[in-house]
């Protein structure tokens, strides 16, 4: 693992349909990291003018309120701003971001990993939070709403399902199973109220997932169509034209270059990229050129922008795709860095 990753704060993502219980769960992780004198800091979307969730947070969390829109599209741009003069402001140690109910998180891994490239952060968990009985009923009926709450199980990296007390036992298991359908991976924990186990927020806790959720409708992340819920319904305007494969695995690395890279070695890494990986990018200093560069990377075709950063901004890369091999991938780029010159 290189160096500078050791130094990036942690980030986790409360997903869920509105009303499954994130705030609930937020409320707990945040007593968990100040039982262990962790410092946290919060942020939070809400589709409202008012932050209603944030009144039930504890007064001396350090909390970011984004309003009036959803997270993954109207106010995205918005999110690395916010996690920037958060962790510039009150440095802590971990963040936590609860989304909308209403958000797809296809779209908030996205904005997050584009955080990445202005600050240390590392996105570790996508916690969902499955409302039981909602979930059973939505399926029954079938439309947006549960091919959102369907999209939400997919991304998620672990699953709380919760409100287990208003399930009867058959009901609970047919729960599971739609679950475990959708997502065969990620670790599952029934619930009241959330109270489970907290480990997974834990600081030292390896970033084991790194992103690794199961993400079958991944064509239509990557298509850019979504449904973001009542005041968020849209269609992204970018068709991408590829489709992915079912059951597979949606992942991210992010790497902080040590230093400058030549342009041409990075270009060829670039060109060379597995189908797998959709998406890429970052800020890149090249030891043959005067000037550093913002990349981006999508769908097989790659574009430059020189730029002059703002402030200490580190040179990094970060790739998002299904299931591609990292470590050969991190492999390449730590050559990047021992062959300068190319
Ligand atoms: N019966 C029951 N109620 C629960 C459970 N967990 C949470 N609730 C209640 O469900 C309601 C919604 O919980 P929240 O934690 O606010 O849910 P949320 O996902 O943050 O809601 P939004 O911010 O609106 O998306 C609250 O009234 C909670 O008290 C549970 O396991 N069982």
């Amino acid at each position: 693992m290189p160096a500078s990753i050791e130094h990036s704060i942690p980030v986790h993502l409360l997903s869920g349909f509105l009303g499954s219980g994130k705030t609930t769960l937020l409320n707990q992780v945040v007593d968990y990291y100040k039982a262990q004198d962790v410092k946290v800091a919060i942020i939070m979307n809400e589709l409202g003018d008012v932050n209603l969730d944030g009144q039930f947070v504890e007064g001396d969390v350090p909390m970011a309120e984004m309003l009036s829109g959803c997270i993954c599209c109207t106010i995205r741009g918005d999110l690395s701003i916010e996690l920037k003069e958060l962790i510039d402001e009150h440095q802590p140690q971990v963040v936590l971001i609860e989304s909308t109910g209403a958000a797809n998180p296809m779209e908030i891994i996205d904005a997050v990993t584009e955080a990445a490239l202005f600050m240390r952060i590392d996105l570790r968990t996508i916690a969902t939070v499955v409302d039981g009985p909602e979930l059973l009923e939505r399926s029954r009926r079938g439309g947006k709403t549960f091919k959102l709450m369907q999209d939400q199980i997919r991304c998620a990296t672990d699953l709380i399902v919760n409100k287990a007390d208003k399930l009867a036992p058959e009901e609970l298991v047919g729960v599971q199973q739609l679950v475990r359908e959708l997502n065969a991976f990620a670790p599952l924990t029934v619930t009241v109220r959330c109270v489970t186990d907290l480990s997974i927020f834990d600081l030292a806790a390896a970033p084991k997932a790194k992103l690794e959720p199961s993400a079958e409708r991944l064509d239509d992340a990557a298509s850019g169509k979504h449904v973001c819920g009542a005041n968020c319904n849209h269609d992204h305007d970018h068709d991408h034209g590829d489709h992915y494969s079912s059951h597979s695995h949606v992942m991210t690395l992010t790497h902080y270059f040590a230093g400058p890279i030549n342009s041409h070695a990075f270009e060829e890494l670039i060109q060379r990229l597995p189908r797998e990986v959709y998406r890429a990018k970052g800020i890149v200093t090249f030891t043959d050129t005067n000037s550093r560069f913002l990349f981006q990377y999508a769908y097989r075709e790659v574009e430059f922008i020189r730029i002059t950063p703002q402030g200490d901004v580190s040179d990094v890369a970060v790739f998002i795709g299904e299931h591609f091999g990292k470590e050969a991938l991190q492999h390449e780029l730590e050559e990047l860095e021992q062959n300068r010159l190319g």
